[in-house]
């Protein structure tokens, strides 16, 4: 057996070897290449890529989250690939995670609960505590920890695609941390991944991202690449830019300055809408695209003792969902920054 073979259990590549071994964990195999670097294969769907020389930084990139989101799965295995045929040479330390392998194999968002509510802690607490994405959740935070044990800076880009279409078709959101603001360089990531969006939380929350940002001190962001397609069916064209960026990243080079006509459009929260149980009704269609607007005045939501109105300017949506436990997330209403 080569030890391509032994990495990925006969399986041709990680993706398949992820999807066989969704059930159970795999246990740790180790494989060198040509140039002396290491790939380290820590469980399911969890890899860590040790380059013979690299700046201190340490990079997360994790996709698969949610199981039907599967372009950028593709696009990680497909750079992994890459790696393994020498394409290119490792430059940056680097965790690669596919998230939810279960949900992955079922085509779905989640099997039992949504697994990025469940960070933060959140795995430890009822109803979630022992199902299977509370231990995987409480799973990939250890694997973090332990990467970003020691490391000098650490960066993290969480990979998602939609639900809905969305007039801002690639967008990223920054986790709400107190007191800080976007680094340069980061935006200059996003300009070179095709990302032109930006939505700076307003609070932090129990996502993958949320977690790697408040517990481990990274640069994180969840990345949306366009909309949700089953494995196979992704026109992969329309994600060269972040497969770039990131295979840059990958190599250890330096953030390109972007092109001066680029510019990253920045937007805040405005009102996060949550499911308050029976008598919530939620006035937005379930079809409607990401950033679409409404006019100051139109009612939003409501229940028995409140009913919100866009304020006195327009107002965008974006991830409507009323499919959502009491408690939880059924829409951000965003607007454009002032810069
Ligand atoms: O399209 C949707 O409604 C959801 C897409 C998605 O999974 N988005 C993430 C965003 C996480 C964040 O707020 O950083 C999610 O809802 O988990
Ligand atoms: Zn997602």
């Amino acid at each position: 057996m080569s030890a391509r073979d032994a990495l990925f259990d006969g399986e041709p590549d990680w993706l398949a070897h992820t999807l066989a071994f969704h059930d159970r964990p795999a246990s740790p195999v180790s494989l060198t290449l040509a140039d002396g670097a290491r790939i380290e294969r820590l469980d399911t769907g969890i890899l860590e890529l040790i380059p013979v020389n690299s700046d201190g930084e340490r990079l997360i990139v994790s996709a698969g989250v949610h199981g039907n989101e599967t372009a950028p799965i593709e696009v990680v295995n497909g750079l992994l690939n890459e790696l393994l045929d020498g394409e290119w040479m490792l430059g940056k330390r680097t965790l690669l995670i596919l998230g939810n392998p279960a949900s992955m194999v079922k085509g779905d968002r989640f099997v039992e609960f949504n697994m990025n509510r469940l960070f933060s802690g959140a795995h430890a607490k009822t109803p979630y505590v022992g199902t299977p994405e509370a231990d995987r959740a409480a799973r990939l935070e250890a694997v973090c920890h332990e990467f970003a044990d020691n490391a000098g800076s650490l960066v993290h880009y969480d990979l998602h695609t939609a639900i809905r279409p969305s007039h801002r078709e690639k967008f990223a959101l920054y986790p709400f941390v107190e007191g800080r603001a976007v680094p340069q360089r980061q935006c200059d990531f996003l300009l070179e991944a095709d990302v032109p969006t930006l939505l700076l939380q307003h609070k932090s929350g129990t996502t993958f991202s949320s977690f790697s940002s408040s517990h481990l001190g990274a640069e994180s962001f969840t990345i949306e690449l366009g909309k949700v397609r089953p494995f196979g069916q992704n026109d992969l064209s329309r994600f060269t830019g972040i497969e770039t960026a990131l295979r840059r990243l990958f190599k250890g080079e330096p953030t390109p300055k972007p092109d001066r006509t680029k510019e990253l459009a920045v937007f805040e929260v405005v009102h996060e809408i949550l499911n308050t149980g029976d008598s919530f009704q939620f006035h937005v269609p379930d079809d409607v695209a990401n950033f679409t607007a409404y006019e100051p005045g139109t009612v939003i939501w409501e229940d028995d003792e409140t009913i919100y109105r866009v304020g006195d300017s327009p107002e965008a949506i974006i991830f409507p969902n009323r499919n959502v436990p009491v408690g939880q997330r059924v829409g951000l209403l965003v607007r454009e920054k002032q810069q």
